[in-house]
């Protein structure tokens, strides 16, 4: 690999800016991520997160979805819970999560226990998603072998003629097989680039129960970069 050596220039993050609890920096960071991208165009997918986990043998495996929730009890995602994560979920329901943008020279990462999102919370945001993306989730036997390209496509058609597009959200049945995750969090990384690899670690570490926004059951640490 040639080397290529970037000077990380954040603007780092310092003790004083950071909220007694996570929840409004998480946001904080997220919404000035989409700002970036609609400004600048250099952060695609602002919200794409890497997820690790480890089946039941300890063996990891990572991938990349979209945070499509984040609230008060969490960040989660949406995905198909037959799928190979899934798999590894059920029997070890240890996660952690990583959002990294490098040309903001941050990241946040994540690491707790995996709950299964309500079934309402679910439904409300397939319902939102665009017909096609619908339809491919009833298609997608995730993760598992496939012959060829030609049987993906069959097996869409297939569902986009018993399930046609009227417009309405009610056009395509939520399947049973799809859902979601939050991260219940037990640490939550906030890391700031900065010149001479002398990076800004700001860690939440959770010390009590309660939610994001609830500052008694945080502290906050510093850690070596
Ligand atoms: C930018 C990006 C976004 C993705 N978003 C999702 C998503 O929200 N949900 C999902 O199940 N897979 C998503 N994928 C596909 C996953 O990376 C992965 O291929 C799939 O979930 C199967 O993973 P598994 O076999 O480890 O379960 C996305 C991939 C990329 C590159």
């Amino acid at each position: 690999m040639t080397e290529v050596r970037i000077d990380y220039d954040g603007e780092g993050l310092d003790e004083s800016q950071v909220p007694p609890a996570p929840y409004d920096l998480v946001r904080q960071w997220v919404g000035d991520a989409r700002r970036r991208q609609d400004a600048s165009g250099d952060v695609p997918e602002p919200e794409a997160i890497s997820i690790a986990t480890a089946n039941a043998q300890g063996a990891p495996h990572v991938r990349t979805v979209l945070m499509r929730y984040l609230e008060t009890d969490g960040p989660g995602f949406y995905t198909n819970l037959e799928s190979a994560k899934a798999s590894d979920l059920a029997a070890n329901p240890q996660v952690a999560g990583a959002l990294t943008w490098p040309t903001m020279f941050r990241a946040i990462r994540f690491t707790g226990t995996a709950r299964e999102l309500p079934r309402d919370v679910v439904r409300t945001y397939f319902d939102s998603r665009p017909w096609g993306s619908r339809v491919g989730a009833w298609v997608s036997k995730q993760s598992r072998p496939l012959d060829s390209r030609a049987e993906l496509e069959a097996a869409n058609a297939e569902m986009a003629a018993r399930y046609p597009d009227t417009g309405s959200p009610d056009d395509v049945p939520l399947p049973d097989f799809w859902g979601g995750y939050r991260i219940d969090c037990d640490e939550i990384e906030f890391w700031a680039g900065r010149h001479s690899r002398l990076h800004d670690r700001l860690v939440f570490v959770r010390t009590a129960e309660g939610n994001l926004d609830d500052p008694s059951a945080w502290r906050l640490e510093r850690r070596w970069p």
